[in-house]
């Protein structure tokens, strides 16, 4: 029987020389959760994930595992087990001797070790090629070898290193299903990281938004695509319209905002004070065209593109002080009153789907 246990981060800190890559992050992860960090190439994810497995060293912080603290264990000692973005397999050992290799540095006995080695293939439905080397599997199937590797030493916590970024689209999300059904039947936490947001909302229970070595946002996937809390993570999971301007006016717990040279918007629940920076979003699929708008919830834009996507059309305007605002529309309402691309349109969206965005580090 596996073993989970809570994860926690405690004010961590990496520094490499005077590049700070993680700076002072915190974060639980309950066990038994499928979590994703997330976040753009240099964020700090991969520094993250490799302080949790002890092939980093920690600047400042502590790492927890259950109620252990092992901020200096070496990996082996930990509870974890890392698999690596290249599967780190051994081309000249069959696949036995390569899942077994770990108990065999542990001193455990030959019968036993291969015994369990058989055991995890077969878990990973990859008994019949127990006997073949690495070089006669696809992509898939060595990813499978990886994986059943890293278990084989029944870890409290899995630590994945953009484990799908090496396999064809197709297979990608089929394994991407494979990881999720694992996860879920072990019971333990796995700890992925990924720079798509498209597989972190698809595998995770908790998705930890990362940017410049902070986490700017860590919360089940639909509160995170729902509530972003910052313009940061609105725009990286994509999808919303982030309208930024100043604080002309705060009246009753609504504020309107006012963009630079352009129009004035408004927006409910923000404590934010006249003439401070404001963030708002707004889904690009609540967004209305042709209706006339309520004061301060929409503008007169110019269509400046338009993207045929099947079920949906992509049109995207101009105006009011906005670069691009974008509006995805279901192909029945966009066809039967189609626009093109030069067009003068109303753009308007409900009150109630305005999110006010808060700053990074507030
Ligand atoms: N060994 C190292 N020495 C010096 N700087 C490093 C080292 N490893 C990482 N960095 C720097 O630390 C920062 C975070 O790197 P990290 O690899 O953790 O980011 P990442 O989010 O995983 O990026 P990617 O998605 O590109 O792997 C980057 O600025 C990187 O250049």
């Amino acid at each position: 029987m596996t073993k989970a246990a809570e994860i926690e981060l405690a004010s961590v800190t990496k520094a490499y020389g005077n590049t700070v890559a993680v700076h002072a992050i915190s974060l639980k992860i309950p066990a038994g959760t499928y979590c994703c960090l997330l976040g753009p190439s240099g964020c700090g994810k991969t520094s993250t994930l490799r302080m949790i497995a002890g092939h980093e060293s920690i600047t400042s912080g502590d790492i927890l595992l259950g109620n252990a603290n092992v901020t200096d264990l070496p990996p082996a000692k930990r509870g974890t087990a890392m698999m690596f973005q290249s599967y780190a397999l051994f081309p000249h050992l069959d696949l036995v001797d390569n899942v077994a290799f770990s108990l065999k540095m542990k001193g455990v006995d030959k019968d036993t070790r291969r015994a369990k080695a058989l055991d995890m293939l077969k878990l990973m439905q990859l008994e019949p090629y127990a006997n073949r080397h690495p070089a006669q599997l696809s992509g898939g199937q060595q990813q499978r070898v990886a994986l059943a590797r890293a278990l084989i030493t029944d870890p409290e916590a899995l630590l994945l290193d953009e484990p799908l970024s090496a396999l064809d689209p197709f297979l990608k999300i089929r394994m991407r299903a494979e990881l999720k059904k694992l996860q879920t039947s072990l019971g333990i936490s796995f700890v992925h990281v990924t720079h798509s947001q498209e597989e972190a909302m698809a595998l995770a229970d908790l998705i930890v938004v990362m940017n410049d070595g902070r986490i700017e946002q860590a919360a089940h996937p639909r509160t995170v695509f729902e509530r972003p809390a910052t313009a940061f993570v609105a725009r990286f999971m994509g999808d919303h319209n982030v309208i930024s301007g100043r604080v002309s006016q705060t009246e009753n717990g609504s504020v309107t905002l006012s963009v630079p040279a352009g129009a004035d918007f408004r927006a409910e629940g923000s404590a934010a004070e006249t003439g401070e920076p404001i963030d708002i979003a707004i889904r690009t699929d609540h967004i209305r065209i042709g209706e006339t708008a309520i004061e301060g919830f929409g503008f007169t834009g110019t269509v400046s593109n338009i993207e045929y996507r099947g079920s949906s059309v992509k049109l995207t305007a101009t105006g009011a002080g906005i670069e691009e605002f974008t509006a995805i529309l279901g192909d029945k309402v966009f066809f039967s009153n189609p626009v093109k691309v030069g067009e003068a349109i109303q753009l308007s969206w409900a009150p109630e789907d305005v999110i006010v965005l808060g700053r990074a580090g507030n």
